[in-house]
Formats: C-alpha cells, structure tokens, sequence
C-alpha cells in the first residue's frame, strides 16, 4: 500500500518517463519537504535510491578590476607611464596599495624602482584576471589550484559546498511502474459535508502518521532539585515517617549545645558556620539550657549560655530532629516516633564543582523501644534501596552527637563507593536533659551528590544556574 504522496512522486516518474531526477527538478513538481521525505519512505520499501554528491563550487563575491589594474588604467587615462608610490593614496585604499605592490610584483606587470612603478606596457595580459571572469560557477576540480588559492586569499571568491541529491528508481521501482499508478480522492481532515455527502465511504482516508518529526515543545515542568525533594518525601512518607520543620536562623543552642558538641568545637568557628550580624542573640530554653549545661560541665567542657544564644543559619537538619524531641509532651515520649525534615542549611564553604554554602539535607529520626543498631541498618538499605542504590554498604564514622556512628556508602558504576550519608544512635547526652529514655536512630543525608549522581553532573553549580536548555532536556 502506497501513501498518496509516495503515489504523486513514482506518478512523475511514469509521466515523464525519465529513471532519475535531481532533486531540484523534482521541486517544479512537489515541495521540497515533501520530495525528501517521501523518498526516503520510497528507499524504505526499495522503490528508489538516494545519491548524495557533495560539490564544492566557486563564487565570485567581488566584481571590480584588480588594484593593479586599477593603476594601469589610471596612467593609461593620463597618458602615463609610471607613478610615485607616494601618489597610489589618491586611487587607492591602503590595503589595495599593499595588494597592488604585491601583485606587481608577483606578475612582474611593472617594475618598482626608487619608489616608483614603471609599466612597460598598461594592456598587459594577466591569467588571474582571465580565471576570475571564467571562474563563478565552476566546481572546485574544474580551476587551477594556485590561481583558485590566489583570488580566495585576495578575496574575490568564495568556496560554496552544494550537495546534489540524486533520485533514482530502483528496478524494484521500474517494474512497479509498468503499471499505470492510480491516485485516488483522499481525505486529510473529516468534515461536516463529507459526513454528510457520505463521500468519506468512497473515498480513501488518510491515517495520522504519528512519527512525523516535528519541533520539540517544553511544556513547563518541576525544577530538578525539587523533583529529587519530592522523590525523597515520597519514599519517606512511604516508609510511614512524617514531615517536620525548623527555624532557618538558629540559636548555637538547638544547633551545637543541644547535640553536645562542645563549646569550642571547631565547626562553631566563623569559617564554618554563618553568623547573624543583627540580631545576634536569640532566646534559648532556660530550663533546658541548664540541663544541657549540667551534662556539658560533668564532662569537663565549658559551657558559656552567651555562646548559646549566638544566632547562626543552621548547619544541619539534626536542629531540626532535636528540636521535635524536644516538642514531644511526656505523653508524647512514651509513644514511638518517625519523623524527618528535608530543608537548607548553611556552611561558610568556599563555592566548587561539589560544595555550594547553600544546601539541602534530608534528616530522618526514629524513636522506638528496643530500636537498635541492626534497625538502623535495615532502614538505611531500605530508604537507599528505594532511592534506586542496590549495592549499598556501611562503615563505622565519628559524629559529636551519635554512639555508634556510621556512613552510608553506595556503589554507583563507574564511579566505584561514593559516600552518601551519616547516621547513628542518639548519645545518652544528648537524650538525658530531654528526659528521653528510648533509643533514637539518626541519620542525615546531602542532596548535592544525590543530585549530582541523578543527573550525571560534574558540578553543582549547573543545578542552580537556570540554564532554560539543561532544564528542558533533564529527566530523570
Ligand atoms: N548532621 C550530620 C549528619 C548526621 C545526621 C544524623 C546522625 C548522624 C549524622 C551532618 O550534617 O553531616
């Protein structure tokens, strides 16, 4: 079964009865589109095939005399023989008078002595001026190399590359041609009168053809990174935990005090962490902070409720998991607990292809009696699992708040063991002033690397620049 179009184009073929046609020909015929597409539907069922020559062919882009030329018909106006170079300025622009002096020269046309160009005879014969007037048109093979070489470096040619399609019936095509080709009446779009008329049981109707290229369209669509916080929400709260939030401006308190870090913990410093210049004090908790303190003190730390108060942008969304134990009524503590928080937090880092001071964490926490090491565990694998990680293995970390710690580590092909997430058991410490007694199971994850690996980049910054055309063909 023929296509109408496929139909039209043989039909030109029989009617002419040529074999072969080029393809600007067959435009008097059909539109150009049309030809190519069609034909190659043609090649497809070995009716024709299609030849492809390429052609390089010479343009003349520049129609005026040569400035030597230009000299010699000057003198010959004048009655002149030779010329200063000096003078060359009232003919010419600098450029043609370098070109000019290059020419002679080269050609020999005239002598230059003593900074003067003495010609001989001003009707000489020149075979670059012959071949420019012969040469517009010509294919490349057809001109002598060097004089092609001169007048495209001169610049009065240019090399044009033409494809010439050729169209040929195969004999599969003749034979099929033997026989008159019949186009019948086609219906491309239903209307009102052909339903009525009943000329659409007659006639023959076109199908759509779903795989007509056509040009892309983008609708609008979620932001990546928003995509990859939706993933993980999803499969959290498909694993029955629930979604919490925090204050982005922290106190050093819920921030550091609370997950007993210690007061002078290198990561309070200024080049870590971001500090608030106004305000720079928040409120704190006062009985709480006294518990806390008590614990910091009896390990022989310093403990000073000035550095407490400190306002920071949080650094981790563990502020986020401490502050809803802390929430938690004594009813309330003896119920068990899955919550997480995905939100940003902040690190006074210097910008690079993996480290931004600005990110994403994800926190999961689980509170539950007899919860232990081997649960910890069985949840990570099963939230990376989900996560599409399959290889997932861990080993054991140090985290100022958890005992034991661990890192997560997955194994991504072609990249080997990527680290991707800390994890680990609340310290009796930290649970103690909360009057917490279950166990509490931890861990926090960055979505820079989980990003990263989702959509195969090499540096971080991409996901941030909007670059409207990474956007529109990112999937995943
Ligand atoms: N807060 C830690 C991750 C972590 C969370 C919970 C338990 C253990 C580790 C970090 O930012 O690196």
């Amino acid at each position: 079964m023929l296509h109408i179009d496929e139909k039209r184009l043989l039909k030109i073929f029989q009617e002419t009865g040529k074999d072969s046609f080029k393809l600007e020909e067959l435009e008097k015929y059909l539109p150009r589109e049309k030809i190519l597409r069609v034909s190659l539907w043609l090649k497809g069922k070995g009716l024709i095939e299609i030849d492809e020559k390429k052609r390089e062919r010479v343009r003349v882009i520049k129609k005026e005399d040569f400035p030597e030329r230009k000299i010699a018909k000057y003198l010959k106006e004048r009655n002149l023989k030779e010329i200063e170079i000096k003078e060359l300025k009232n003919i010419l622009n600098k450029e043609e008078i370098n070109a000019a002096l290059g020419a002679i020269k080269r050609k020999g046309i005239a002598k230059i002595e003593k900074g003067k160009i003495i010609f001989e005879n001003l009707d000489y014969e020149d075979e670059e001026e012959r071949a420019l007037n012969e040469i517009d048109g010509k294919t490349v093979e057809e001109v002598d190399k060097n004089l092609l070489n001169i007048l495209k470096k001169r610049g009065y040619i240019e090399i044009e590359e033409e494809k010439e399609v050729n169209i040929k019936l195969t004999e599969e095509g003749k034979k099929l041609l033997e026989k008159p080709i019949e186009i019948e009446e086609e219906i491309s779009q239903l209307t009102r009168d052909i339903i009525i008329s009943k000329k659409w049981k007659k006639a023959y109707i076109r199908p759509y053809d779903v795989k007509v290229p056509t040009k892309p369209i983008f609708p609008a669509k979620v932001h990546p990174l928003t995509r990859i916080i939706r993933e993980v929400k999803e499969i959290l709260l498909g694993m029955g935990f629930k979604e919490v939030k925090s204050p982005i401006v922290e106190t050093e308190f819920w921030n550091f005090d609370m997950l007993f870090e210690p007061q002078d913990h290198p990561a309070r410093e200024m080049q870590d962490t971001f500090f608030l210049k106004y305000p720079t004090e928040g409120e704190i908790p006062k009985e709480l902070v006294e518990k806390v303190r008590e614990v910091h003190l009896r390990c022989w730390r310093q403990f000073d409720e000035k550095v407490s108060r400190r306002l920071i942008l949080r650094t981790h969304t563990t502020a986020s998991s401490i502050r809803y134990l802390a929430s938690l009524s004594e009813e309330e503590k003896k119920k068990n607990h899955k919550v997480f928080c995905i939100d940003r937090v902040f690190r006074n880092e210097a910008i690079d292809y993996k480290h931004l001071p600005e990110f994403y964490q994800c926190e999961g926490i689980l509170m539950g009696d007899n919860v232990n090491f081997d649960n910890l565990i069985g949840i990570l694998k099963e939230f990376l699992n989900r996560l599409g990680f399959d290889k997932v293995r861990f080993r054991p970390a140090y985290f100022p708040f958890t005992e034991p710690s661990l890192e997560a580590e997955i194994y991504v092909e072609g990249k080997g063991w990527l680290e991707i997430l800390g994890a680990g058991i609340f310290r009796p410490e930290v649970l103690e002033p909360l009057g917490i007694e279950k166990p509490v199971l931890a861990w926090g994850i960055g979505f820079s690397r989980l990003a990263m690996l989702k959509y195969n980049l090499t540096d971080i910054r991409e996901l941030h620049k909007n670059d409207i055309d990474w956007l529109r063909r990112v999937i995943g």
